[in-house]
């Protein structure tokens, strides 16, 4: 990554050391994760049942798959990787205007997931966050600097969502709901992108780059500039190391939500690393905002009771603006029927 100047990190390291129970082991076993061939999801593939089976057994089972034949060129990934990291090597000079603790802003430069209150561990990171669909509403919003950002970073938004539009329909299917299930308000739906930035850190195994959490949204497509990122696995509660040789699809809340549980939103955290930084860029993909998801009629039934109240992104934005979410995990929790209450206090 060559020279790196800390940007707007804090230089006190005691500001991100995590309790020894949240420390990560920074040396885990290979993530085996099932990779799907997007080509063999073409109607034309006599075998499509079969990959639609693979795809609904990865999102029941791990939540989380490579996408491979994705059609997202190379060279528009690397240049938004190269865009996000011109972007962090001159962020100090530019971003001030974009800080801001308001989880509302369509364009937000920060560290950690909410830095509010100074007595919270801090995550060794810096992240963009932009609102990306439609993009010529919101890229007028994007840094101006570097001068290649909106156009390589634009080029890169537009394959992701259309990659994400792709794989929805399937996954609906998966489930045994029809392909065009939900389909006008999956088109007219949010695009949100955080971009990190994980510095290089003197003590790794210390600190955390995002701490464990959820995304929100369907579906997150991920690209990272190099390894880092850990996956829990679901049935056993051990972390293991994702690859980042190819791109990864994460499933989020709501599609846990839509589909009663059968699917989850897979556990992640980002770790770092003493030598290099290291540059990945999360493009979430959900309904619009204020548009509530709710669990599909066509999975509820006897035995199968109702598992989750409606939510939508503009909810999620409420919990995190409320304070109670740790560093953002924990919302679904806040679904779950029967699981768990907020009660919010009166006012008088
Ligand atoms: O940096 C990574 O690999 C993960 C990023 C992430 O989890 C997020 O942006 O929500
Ligand atoms: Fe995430």
């Amino acid at each position: 990554m060559g020279a790196w100047r800390p940007g707007q990190l804090s230089l006190q390291m005691d500001h991100y050391i995590q309790p020894p129970s949240r420390r990560p082991n920074l040396n885990v076993e290979r993530a085996n994760l099932p990779i799907i061939d997007m080509e063999l999801l073409n109607h034309s593939n006599p075998s499509r049942g079969l990959v639609i089976d693979n795809l609904g057994e990865a999102c029941r089972r791990m939540g989380c798959f490579h996408v491979v034949n994705h059609g997202i060129r190379g060279c528009v990934m690397k240049g938004a990787l190269d865009a996000a990291l011109d972007f962090f090597k001159q962020a100090e000079e530019d971003t001030m205007g974009l800080m801001s603790d308001n989880v509302r802003m369509p364009v937000r430069f920060g560290e950690s997931f909410k830095s509010g209150s100074e007595d919270k561990v801090r995550s060794w990171r810096l992240f963009l966050k932009h609102y990306a669909h439609p993009l010529d509403h919101w890229v007028r919003l994007w840094p101006l600097k570097p001068p290649h950002y909106r156009e390589k970073m634009g080029n890169y938004a537009v394959e992701a969502r259309s990659l994400a539009l792709k794989l929805l329909p399937p996954i609906l299917e998966s489930l045994g709901l029809g392909p065009s299930y939900l389909k006008p308000k999956i088109e007219d739906g949010m695009q949100v992108m955080a971009v990190n930035c994980y510095p290089p850190c003197p003590r790794p195994d210390l600190v955390l780059g995002i701490p464990p959490h959820t995304d929100y949204g369907f579906l997150t497509v991920l690209l990272q500039g190099s390894h880092g990122l850990q996956l829990m696995d679901p049935s056993t509660g051990i972390w293991t190391a994702a690859s980042s040789s190819s791109l990864l699809i994460h499933l989020g809340d709501h599609l846990e939500l839509l589909s009663n549980g059968m699917y989850r939103s897979v556990v992640h955290r980002a770790i770092v690393n003493a030598e290099e930084g290291r540059v990945s860029i999360s493009s979430v993909h959900g309904l619009g905002m204020e548009e509530k998801v709710m669990v599909a009629e066509e999975l509820v039934g006897e035995g199968n009771p109702r598992r989750y109240r409606e939510s939508s992104f503009g909810d999620f934005l409420d919990f995190l603006e409320s304070g109670d979410c740790g560093e953002g995990g924990g919302y679904k929790d806040t679904l779950r029927i029967g699981i768990y209450v907020k009660i919010k206090p009166k006012l008088p």
